[in-house]
């Protein structure tokens, strides 16, 4: 159906009824161009209590520079932002505006602490105090670009699970609940709360829905501080729309709001109280919206044409996008900003911004949240108990998920029950060797099979990093919370393994030990596979280094050349092979109470020197090699860090 542009008029009359219905205009004192005085910034209440009990706090930052090496030529730095200085007070809505490529997203990415990469110059205050990461991580919302959700969710789901993680322990779950009812009523997200939230290939909600949630999610633990980068994007004008209306009708909440936005539409343009706007990292402008920002540019620039004379565009919006577009493409951008510093609106700004960065006295709650260590909410036990909560029945019910975990396993058992039928009757010398080799088999299969376990780490790690940066859990709840999960299926699978070739092969020695050595060295691969896919940049590197590492692994496991016939300066890989120990703990298991001769009068345990060794210590060792990739797949998830920003 084609929107005319009277539908188009019809839905912003309706949204503008819903925005001024959402907004208690007591509450949230409204900033036009026509009531506050050009270059003076709105009275500020970062200490003000709000009706909701929500209080916003003036982010203020003042020459701040982000210098980052040229991704183009690895020897040259750039300066992505120049001497930025500004303040976003709460209650008002901000727009952060510029051309493609001007700098939005890195200020608002600095101004939240997220950057990884790059050195950051300047000052960036909250309520005039130095804001920890801990405190940037628990109290402000960050709403990124491109929607980070977990696709086999339902939106409530998703919304619960991060209402769990974020808010505290003692909080009752009926309060999160209600919480989570809040942030869907206010996002229009009621209609959709029992959807999947699905994908690209598996459709669930729709674009405007998930660019609601993620919104949601920010939004769940009442932040004092909310910013979002383009939450627009890839939106429909109405839907657009929709959205923006529905962040300007938290304003009555009193919570700072910044977002980064392109090209809005006039509605959306309108919903803003104050405006910055970038151009090739340099502030072009910061003050009112509307009338008074077109009033800026026209006294300013007067060789660009008129807003209505002259000019094709026919709202404001439009006016100063195309303005400052074509500064910019004219190589304009400095002039631009120079005659922003020049004016009396800059100097203007700079008193207010003096007064914005001074330390002041805060209430003891925002003193404490200020002086945040801990970087979660929630203590590990809890993060572990939610991860599973709200992931494993999903995973578990998934046949995409269960599939490459049981299969293999399933189809090798059987076909290891086949090929080897009876194999341990019949105690003669050659056959002796057909168990050794159904033997590595058995061990060699959930190495192998660990390659199933690294797409979903590397696929998953944007929520990963989302999560981590929004303060849900630490490296160690995660990892801790995958690998439990990872353990019971792997339990099942081990088992039923276990059962299908021990009793119809007929192997001799302790089930037990066939068994557990078989589940430790399921563990150890899930481990490894994640220790693998958490250091690789990416799924190729991570697909090929696995099995990599595991072929090389094979040539030491005893079969394919003995210990003892390996080169002296290959001799320590053993020690370090998880399968040597595993395969050396089978074959004691299998052949110790037998004594078959091979060849020569040599026993088969002879043969490959493991007479006299015990099974059980070759199981312990193997025990080790658990702590040891757990510790490296923590340390990798805790501090390498793929993704630069
Ligand atoms: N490591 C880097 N090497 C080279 N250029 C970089 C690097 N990091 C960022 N940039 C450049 O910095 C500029 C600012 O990027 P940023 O994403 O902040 O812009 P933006 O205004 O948010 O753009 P958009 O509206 O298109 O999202 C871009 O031109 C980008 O190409």
């Amino acid at each position: 159906m084609v929107r005319t542009r009277d539908d188009a008029s019809a839905q912003a009359m309706e949204l503008e009824l819903k925005v001024d219905h959402a907004l208690d205009l007591e509450a949230a004192p409204s900033c036009t161009a026509s009531n506050i005085p050009e270059g003076v910034a709105p009275s500020d209440e970062e200490d003000g209590q709000h009706p909701s009990g929500i209080r916003g706090m003036t982010v203020a930052f003042q020459d701040v520079e982000y210098i980052v090496k040229n991704s183009a030529k690895w020897r040259e730095k750039i300066s992505i932002l120049s001497k930025v200085s500004g303040s976003i007070p709460p209650g008002y809505l901000t727009a952060l505006m510029g051309p493609s490529g001007s700098g939005k997203t890195t200020l608002l990415d600095v101004l939240a602490g997220r950057k990884t990469v790059g050195t950051i110059n300047g000052t960036v205050v909250y309520a005039g105090h130095k804001a920890s990461r801990s405190f940037l991580r628990r109290y402000t919302g960050y709403v990124e670009q491109f929607d980070t959700l977990l696709d086999n969710l339902t939106v409530e789901e998703m919304l619960m699970y991060t209402a769990e993680m974020k808010n505290p322990v003692r909080d009752s779950l009926a309060s999160k609940k209600a919480k989570v009812a809040l942030v869907m009523e206010q996002l229009a997200l009621t209609s959709c709360k029992s959807v999947k939230i699905g994908n690209a290939l598996d459709r669930g909600i729709s674009g405007g829905q998930s660019k609601r949630t993620n919104i949601g999610l920010a939004l769940v633990t009442n932040p004092r501080v909310l910013f979002l980068d383009e939450p627009t994007s890839g939106l429909d004008s109405f839907t657009a729309n929709e959205v923006m209306s529905v962040v300007k009708g938290l304003m009555k909440t009193g919570m700072t709001i910044c977002a980064t936005i392109h090209s809005p539409t006039p509605f959306c343009f309108r919903l803003f109280d104050r405006m910055m706007i970038l151009l090739r990292g340099h502030m072009a402008y910061a003050g009112p919206n509307g009338e008074a920002a077109v009033h800026y540019f026209e006294q300013t620039n007067p060789g660009y044409p008129r807003f209505g004379a002259g000019s094709t565009s026919d709202n404001h919006a439009e006016w100063i996008v195309d303005l400052t577009t074509k500064a910019d493409r004219d190589g304009k951008a400095l002039e631009f900003a120079q005659r922003y510093q020049a004016s009396a609106l800059c100097a203007a700004n700079a008193g207010d911004l003096q007064r914005d960065l001074e330390r002041r006295e805060v209430s003891p709650q925002i003193a404490k949240e200020l002086r945040a260590r801990q970087g979660t909410s929630t203590p590990f036990y809890f993060g572990v108990k939610t991860i599973l909560k709200y992931r494993l029945w999903r995973d578990l019910s998934d046949p995409t998920y269960l599939g490459p975990r049981v299969a293999d396993k399933i189809v090798v058992g059987l076909i290891l029950m086949s090929l080897y039928w009876h194999i341990g009757r019949e105690n003669f010398g050659p056959n002796s060797v057909n168990i050794g080799a159904a033997l590595f088999m058995v061990t060699i299969l959930p190495a192998f099979a660990a390659c199933a376990y690294t797409p979903q780490l590397v696929l998953e790690r944007p929520v990963y990093y989302r999560e981590r940066n929004d303060g849900c859990y630490t490296a160690l709840t995660y990892l801790s919370a995958k690998i439990f999960e990872e353990s019971l299926v792997a339990l099942v699978t081990s088992t039923v393994f276990a059962c299908i070739v021990f009793f119809p092969c007929e192997f001799s020695g302790s089930f037990a030990l066939f068994w557990y050595t078989y589940f430790q060295t399921t563990l150890i691969g899930i481990l490894l596979a994640y220790f693998i896919a958490a250091i690789s940049p990416n799924m190729d590197v991570a697909n090929g280094a696995l099995p990599a590492f595991i072929v090389i692994n094979l040539f030491f496991v005893g079969l394919l050349i003995r210990p003892q016939d390996q080169p002296k300066y290959w001799h320590w890989f053993q020690y370090i092979d998880f399968l040597h120990y595993s395969w050396t703990a089978q074959m004691i298991n299998q052949f110790e109470n037998t004594h078959i001769i091979i060849f020569l009068g040599i026993e088969i345990l002879q043969f490959y020197d493991l007479r006299g060794k015990k099974k059980w210590d070759y199981v312990g060792f193997e025990t080790v090699f658990i702590v040891v990739f757990f510790v490296w797949a923590w340390l990798a998830l805790a501090f390498i860090r793929h993704q630069k920003r």
